[in-house]
């Protein structure tokens, strides 16, 4: 329900208007809490790849304005290498999506002072042409380290206005080169706005389609748990239905017969259940199947199957049932559906639904097949019938009576 709530939200994304970035709410928290691990990690990599960069400047710095180098080396790896690893620190430490954006946004924006301040602090001759590397730092900004879009603009502002406020100012340097480094810093931030908004456009749309893929795999996979339970199912008692009694029989055979071990069966048939019907009618007949059926679940051990076969028979399959354990089992259910008290008058002396159990449990033998046990079950069941309803009747191999047309016919009608 949860997720198909979420995977609507995700087309609905996806239809939305090409130019948007962030998500509505909902998704967007979903955004950032599977993606928010990672992205920290991308940019505290980005961050010690551009402090190494950055300090390696340095050798610049001490080829080109040799006069400043002192003030670069403090400046550099003394304010900038600091702070910068302690941002990067705390942003693989966890913080928020807004202040990890703004953190490392707040270095692009520091980076670009330290620069300028190092730029000014020279009167060296060529110093000025430094200012044509200040791009970099958008570039960092924007592309390396991937801000989010607004971040990104944010930080590219101010950066380009503080370059341009230093600039200005900064006497050595010729006017028309002044302009050249402007023009080249505004179109580095253009460009490098545009790729930034790009890729944080893709990275967004491919996470929608991911989601949306593993949301809807997961809603199919939903949807035919749901049929597969249906079609295992009763849908009158809720019981498991005969082809989960096929599927678990054939399984519990293999395991009885590799184990050596006995397999459980009981037959379950209510009696008079036509006069039933005839007197109370075939909603309340179906309604009784439902009492009996609770009855019957709620008497026999949670590893057994209790299957409704067809109309007014019911099996149990029991696992690793043994002969001394059968009968009782047998026994409670008889006695919990007695204990319903669900009236059939004129029928039985209780004037009670009651009911009749065949009961087989049999060591499979290789020589034998599944169906063995249900015909053993079923002829106990008639022989239940046949003794006076209302009891049970524990099949034994070696008396079972074979040759009985009645129980013969019983044993077909179960199949
Ligand atoms: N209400 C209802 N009745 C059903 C359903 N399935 C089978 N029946 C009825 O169950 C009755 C079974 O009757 P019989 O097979 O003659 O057996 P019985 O009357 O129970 O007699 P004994 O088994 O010999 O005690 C029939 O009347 C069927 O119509 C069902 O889903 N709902």
């Amino acid at each position: 329900m949860v997720n198909d709530v979420l995977l609507k939200d995700v087309e609905d994304e996806l239809g939305r208007g090409a130019w948007r970035l962030r998500f509505a709410d909902h998704v967007e928290a979903h955004f950032e809490a599977d993606t928010q691990r990672q992205r920290s990690r991308n940019m505290v990599v980005a961050g010690l790849i551009a402090a190494f960069i950055y300090n390696l400047f340095l050798i610049n710095d001490f080829s080109f304005r040799p006069d400043a180098f002192t003030t670069a080396v403090a400046l550099r790896a003394g304010v900038m290498l600091p702070v910068g690893l302690t941002i990067l620190w705390w942003v693989y430490r966890g913080v928020s999506p807004r202040t990890r954006e703004f953190l490392m946004a707040s270095t692009v924006i520091c980076a670009t002072l330290i620069s300028c301040m190092i730029l000014v602090s020279s009167t060296a001759r060529y110093s000025y042409l430094d200012v044509f590397s200040f791009g970099l730092i958008l570039v960092v900004g924007n592309i390396v380290y991937s801000l989010r879009f607004g971040y990104a603009l944010a930080s590219s502002v101010l950066s380009v206005l503080i370059i341009v406020a230093f600039v200005v100012n900064y006497a050595p340097m010729p006017l028309e080169i002044k302009r050249l480094a402007i023009f080249t810093l505004l179109a580095n931030g253009a460009f490098t706005l545009v790729a930034n908004y790009r890729l944080e456009r893709s990275e967004r749309l491919a996470y929608l389609h991911v989601l949306r893929e593993k949301l809807r795999a997961g809603h199919y996979l939903k949807n035919n748990e749901m049929l597969s339970q249906l079609s295992l199912t009763d849908p009158l008692t809720n019981l498991a239905n005969r082809r989960q009694l096929d599927m678990e029989f054939a399984t519990r055979w293999r395991e009885a017969v590799d184990k050596n071990a006995w397999l459980g069966l009981m037959v379950i048939d209510i009696d008079h259940f036509k006069a039933y019907n005839d007197r109370y009618g075939h909603l309340q007949g179906d309604d009784c199947l439902r009492q009996v059926a609770r009855a019957m679940q709620l008497n026999s051990r949670s590893a057994d199957l209790v299957v409704r076969f067809g109309g007014e028979e019911f099996v149990v399959l029991m696992a690793e049932a043994s002969p001394e354990a059968a009968e009782p089992a047998a026994e409670r259910i008889r006695r919990g559906v007695e204990a319903l008290q669900i009236a059939n008058a004129g029928v039985s002396p209780q004037a009670v639904v009651t009911v009749s159990v065949g009961v087989a449990v049999l060591p499979p033998e290789a020589n034998m097949t599944a169906d063995d046990i249900l015909s053993h079950a079923d002829q106990a069941l008639y022989q239940a019938k046949r003794r006076g309803r209302n009891r049970i009747w524990v099949a034994n191999p070696v008396d079972l009576p074979n040759a009985d047309d009645a129980a013969g016919d019983l044993c077909r009608s179960a199949r």
